[in-house]
C-alpha cells in the first residue's frame, strides 16, 4: 500500500539527552535531503540503507542552519513500518526537538497521528493486530512479567495459535463441502457430524485454555484493583505504607486519619497491584469522614481483591461483623494487625466468619507478617509463583471478550451438529466462530475499530 509520508517526535516529550524525530512514507528520503548536509556532501539518496549520518539540518531555501544531527537511513522493507523510514536523532531540548518537526513537515511531511506508525506496520502487513496491541501493552507495561506477556504476544505466539485454530476451522469447512458435493456413500451426515463434533471439541478447548489464562493476563497488564478497608485505627494506612515501603499515607493514632482516597502501585512478587487505602468504615457524625466512608463504599464494588483489617487488640465488634458480610462474595484476605498488643481478637471468631478464606496475623509496628501476606496475595492469583516459561496469556480486554464469543458460536455449532439441525445451518456457526477469531489478529475486523485502536497509541509510536 502507498501511502503519504508522516512524521512526529518518537521520545517523550520534555527534556532529554537525545530526542527522535522519525518520517515514514515514500518521500521520507526525498524530504531527509532537502533539509540535511553532510561533510560526505553525498546525497542520502545514494548512500547505503541502514546507515546512521552525522551532519547538520539548514532550512532548504536559505540554507540557515537548525540543529546538529545524526541521521538514521532505513529503506522499506525492511523497517518498523515496511516503507523508507528515517529518524533524526537531534538534541533533546524541547525548542530543539520541536524547530526539526516544523522544519520536516514545512518540507512536505504530514503530522503523524498518535499510533500512525504502528498502524502502518500492521497495514503493511508486518504485524497483525493483536501484535500491534502488544506493542502498546509493552510500552504501558510496569513489571517484568506484563512486559514479557507483551513481548511473547509481539513476537506473535498468540497470533499463531489464533491461525492454528481458524486453519482447523477452515479445514472443516472445507471438508463438510466435500461431503456434501461428492457423496461417495448415502450416509453423508453420518460422516459429516461426528467429524464438525471431533473438530469442534479441538477447538472449544484450545479457546478454553485461552480463556483460563485470561484472568491472570488481564491482572499482570492492568494490576490488581486491592482496596484495603477496615474499622478506624486498625492500620489500614499503616498496612499500605509496609508494602509500597514509603510513608505515603498519614499515620497517626487518631481515629478517621484517612479521609480521602490513596492509591499507589506496588509489584507484589511480580503481580502488579493498585492498592487503595480508605476511610476507616464507621458510622460518623463529621461530614468529611462521613463522605470519606461513602468513598470507600463506592471503591469497594470495583475490587479485584479486599484486604480486611482487623485490631487484635479488640473484640470482635459489630461493625466487623457488618464488613465481613459486605465482602462475604468477593475476593478477600483477612489480616489481623497490632499483633504485639495483648489480644482481646477471638481468632475462632475471625476463622468462622472468614469462611475459609485466608487470615494473615501482621504486626507493622514490628515489620512482621508482610511477608506472609504477599505470598498469599500471589497465591491466590497465580497459585504460588507466576508461570515464567509459557507467558502465553491472553490479556486484552477486546481479546477476552472475542474468546467468549468464539466459545459460544462453537458451542452452538457443536450442539447442532449432534442434533438434526440442517448441515448448512452449523456451516454459518463454524464460519462464524472462524471470523470472530479473526477479529483478534485484524483478518475480520472493521476499519472504524481499527482506527479507534490505534488512536489510543501515544503519538510518535
Ligand atoms: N530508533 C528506534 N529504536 C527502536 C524502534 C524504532 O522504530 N526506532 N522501535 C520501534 O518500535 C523498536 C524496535 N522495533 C523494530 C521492529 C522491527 C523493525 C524492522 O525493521 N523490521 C523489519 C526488518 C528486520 C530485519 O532487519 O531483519 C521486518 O520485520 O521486516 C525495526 C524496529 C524499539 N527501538
Ligand atoms: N501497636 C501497634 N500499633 C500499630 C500497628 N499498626 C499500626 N499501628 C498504630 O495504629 C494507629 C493507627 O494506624 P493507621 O495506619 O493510621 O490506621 P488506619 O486504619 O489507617 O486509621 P484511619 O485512617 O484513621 O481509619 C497508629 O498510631 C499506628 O502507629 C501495629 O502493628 N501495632
Ligand atoms: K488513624
Ligand atoms: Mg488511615
Amino acid at each position: 500500500m502507498e501511502f503519504d509520508t508522516i512524521a512526529a517526535i518518537s521520545t517523550p516529550p520534555g527534556e532529554g539527552a537525545i530526542a527522535i524525530v522519525r518520517l515514514s512514507g515514500p518521500e521520507a528520503v526525498a524530504i531527509a535531503d532537502k533539509v540535511f548536509q553532510s561533510p560526505s556532501t553525498k546525497l542520502l539518496g545514494e548512500q547505503k540503507s541502514h546507515t546512521i549520518h552525522y551532519g547538520h539540518l539548514v532550512e532548504s531555501d536559505s540554507k540557515e542552519v537548525v540543529e546538529e544531527v545524526m541521521l538514521s537511513l532505513m529503506r522499506g522493507p525492511k523497517t518498523f513500518t515496511r516503507e523508507d523510514v528515517v529518524e533524526i536523532n537531534c538534541h533533546g531540548g524541547v525548542v530543539s526537538v520541536n524547530r526539526v518537526l516544523q522544519l520536516v513537515l514545512r518540507n512536505g511531511a504530514r503530522l503523524a497521528e498518535p499510533g500512525e506508525f504502528t498502524k502502518r506496520a500492521f497495514l503493511n502487513g508486518r504485524i497483525d493486530l493483536s501484535q500491534a496491541e502488544a506493542v502498546m501493552d509493552l510500552i504501558r507495561a510496569k513489571t517484568d512479567k506484563a512486559m514479557n506477556v507483551a513481548l511473547n504476544q509481539m513476537d506473535g505466539k498468540l497470533s499463531r495459535l489464533i491461525g492454528k485454530l481458524r486453519q482447523t476451522l477452515l479445514e472443516t469447512l472445507a471438508q463438510v463441502e466435500v461431503n456434501i458435493d461428492y457423496p461417495e456413500y448415502d450416509d453423508v451426515e453420518e460422516m459429516t457430524r461426528p467429524m464438525i463434533i471431533q473438530k469442534g471439541e479441538e477447538v472449544r478447548s484450545a479457546i478454553e485454555q485461552l480463556i483460563q489464562t485470561s484472568l491472570q493476563g488481564k491482572i499482570l497488564r492492568d494490576g490488581l484493583s486491592t482496596v484495603i478497608i477496615g474499622r478506624p485505627n486498625v492500620g489500614k494506612s499503616s498496612l499500605l505504607n509496609s508494602l509500597i515501603q514509603e510513608n505515603k499515607a498519614i499515620v497517626t493514632d487518631i481515629a478517621g486519619t484517612t479521609r480521602d482516597i490513596i492509591e499507589e502501585y506496588v509489584n507484589v512478587r511480580g503481580v502488579p497491584l493498585k492498592l487503595v487505602d480508605t476511610a476507616g468504615i464507621r458510622e460518623t457524625e463529621d461530614l468529611v469522614e462521613r463522605i470519606g466512608v461513602e468513598r470507600s463504599r463506592q471503591v469497594l464494588q470495583q475490587a479485584d481483591l479486599i484486604l480486611l483489617v482487623l485490631n487484635h487488640s479488640e473484640a470482635l465488634s459489630e461493625e466487623d461483623a457488618r464488613l465481613f458480610e459486605t465482602v462475604k462474595h468477593m475476593n478477600y484476605l483477612v489480616v489481623v494487625n497490632k499483633t504485639d498488643l495483648p489480644g482481646k481478637l477471638s481468632m475462632e471468631d475471625v476463622q468462622k466468619h472468614a469462611e475459609g478464606k485466608s487470615v494473615i496475623t501482621t504486626s507493622l509496628l514490628l515489620e512482621e507478617g508482610i511477608d506472609q501476606l504477599e505470598e498469599a496475595i500471589a497465591g491466590m492469583f497465580f497459585g504460588g509463583e507466576i508461570e515464567s516459561t509459557d507467558m502465553s496469556y491472553v490479556s486484552n480486554a477486546r481479546h477476552i471478550a472475542l474468546l467468549h464469543q468464539a466459545k459460544a458460536t462453537i458451542e452452538d455449532a457443536i450442539e447442532a451438529a449432534g442434533h438434526d439441525i440442517p448441515i448448512d445451518m452449523i456451516q454459518i456457526d463454524v464460519t462464524r466462530t472462524w471470523e470472530i477469531l479473526g477479529e483478534i489478529i485484524g483478518d475480520t475486523v472493521e476499519e472504524s475499530l481499527i482506527d479507534q485502536l490505534f488512536s489510543q497509541f501515544c503519538l510518535g509510536k
